[in-house]
């Protein structure tokens, strides 16, 4: 708890402040749908492919079923070809099965949405392939199957706009291109006749289904990025609060000038050690510390010098807290004091005459002091708590103990005058 770390924690909001605003802005200008900002946009696309692994292999694969089942018609329509159909189809699917298995493993997940717009279309040109083999009339019941497959395409790519009207715009070029290249039956039968006619509607209505399942789509997309930004924030800010919370904590418990503990978090931690050491029956040392001749310390050289030694000692006395449960505090202007627990008055003293001889030997300047340097006087007091006692009572006998220290000359330690054990 220094004050260099206060002002490292304060420096650690801004960005959390600014990537909020990046968000919010985003928001309140409605672009959540469109593409995001480069780093945001590879972010969404980590997350939605975690979702595509999660949730849309199940459709995919489901999927893959259906194109197996719809396997029945190469045996119905197939006639000697119907082996060799439904033998490509089951391989097809296995193949892709395979992949979509390898993908989340491999290197190559980024790709997975390409991987699967291939796939889809793959199954489509098989279906084409189907056509030209299967005899009329029973090819026909195939261009039917293309329906199915762009349902499919809408499903499997339905968060991702691009790919799917990408993907549904060469399936549909492709059979247009391909119902106008492949050649015709001749002599033309009724049910050829039929067919012809009917074509140019079975196009305009694929289509209107291309156009509907793209808008369709893009409102997925956008209500999944518009979901994931608001989600972003909603996290962003869960940190914030909790940063701010850690931050009120940290200024409420510790002491602006020196950067170590105030008086209040001194309070409550004797409060808390106060009780352990009763339930545990070991004992609890206090140090009331007071830099001697402050008064005239700040005549001499100054406010802002008397706060540069305050700083020192500070940072002196924070280095004999040692342990994790020891607690070194500003009590209040130029008084500190020292939380020890598990120590007994013994060595508490010892502490203390350490402490006393270290800050001496740092040798600051003091020209109104006796012993020409800034120098401090220790009060110790050490108990086992007992049930009924309050831990104000040690504070007073270590304070009692101080005050013999001053009165005996300064720059010494007095430990209190009775001890309990
Ligand atoms: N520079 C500075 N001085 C402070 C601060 N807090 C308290 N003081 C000063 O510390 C001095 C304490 O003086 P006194 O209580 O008279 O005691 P003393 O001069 O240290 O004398 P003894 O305690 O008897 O050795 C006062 O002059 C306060 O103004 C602070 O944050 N910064």
């Amino acid at each position: 708890m220094t004050s260099s770390s206060v002002q490292r924690e304060g420096d650690t909001l801004q960005p959390l402040e600014n990537q909020i605003n990046v968000l919010t802005s985003l928001i309140e200008r409605r672009k959540a749908g469109g593409r995001f900002p480069t780093k945001l946009e590879s972010e969404y696309q980590a997350y939605r492919l975690r979702q595509f692994f999660s949730v849309d292999l199940r459709v995919i694969m489901s999927g893959l079923l259906v194109f197996v089942v719809f396997g029945w018609a190469d045996f119905s329509f197939g006639g000697p070809d119907a082996v060799t159909l439904f033998s490509v189809r089951v391989l097809i699917a296995v193949l892709l099965l395979l992949l979509i298995i390898w993908l989340p493993r491999s290197g190559y997940a980024r790709y997975s949405i390409y991987v699967l717009v291939s796939g889809i279309y793959l199954c489509f040109t098989s279906v084409l392939w189907n056509i030209s083999v299967v005899d009329l009339p029973w090819g026909y019941f195939y261009h039917l199957g293309m329906i199915p497959m762009q349902v499919f395409a809408l499903l499997g790519l339905r968060s991702n706009y691009r790919a799917m009207l990408s993907c549904s715009v060469a399936m549909l070029l492709s059979y247009g291109a391909f119902i106008v290249l492949m050649p015709g039956p001749d002599p033309l039968s009724e049910v050829d006749v039929l067919a012809i006619g009917m074509a140019p509607y079975y196009l305009l209505f694929w289509t209107i289904l291309v156009i509907m399942a793209s808008y369709l789509s893009y409102t997925i997309e956008s209500g999944a990025r518009t979901d994931y930004i608001k989600n972003r924030l909603l996290a962003l800010e869960a940190d914030r609060l909790q940063y701010l919370g850690r931050r009120l904590q940290q200024l409420s418990t510790t002491d602006s000038l020196t950067g170590i503990a105030n008086r209040r978090y001194a309070e409550t931690h004797l409060a808390d050690e106060w009780r352990r050491c009763l339930r545990s029956n070991v004992p609890l040392a206090v140090l009331m510390i007071d830099v001697d001749l402050f008064k005239s310390y700040n005549d001499q050289y100054g406010h802002q010098q008397g706060d540069e030694c305050l700083r020192k000692i500070a940072q002196k006395m924070s280095e004999f807290c040692r342990r994790p449960g020891d607690v070194c505090a500003r009590y209040g202007g130029e008084e500190f004091v020292i939380l020890l627990p598990e120590t007994t008055l013994d060595q508490g003293c010892d502490l203390a005459q350490e402490l006393c001889d270290a800050v001496a030997g740092m040798n600051i300047p003091h020209a109104q002091s006796p012993f020409s340097r800034a120098t401090i006087s220790i009060g110790v007091a050490a108990e086992i708590p007992r049930a009924g006692d309050h831990y104000e009572g040690l504070l007073k006998k270590a304070d009692i103990a101080l005050y013999q220290a001053k009165n005996e000359g300064r720059n010494q330690i007095k430990r209190q005058s009775v001890t309990d054990y």
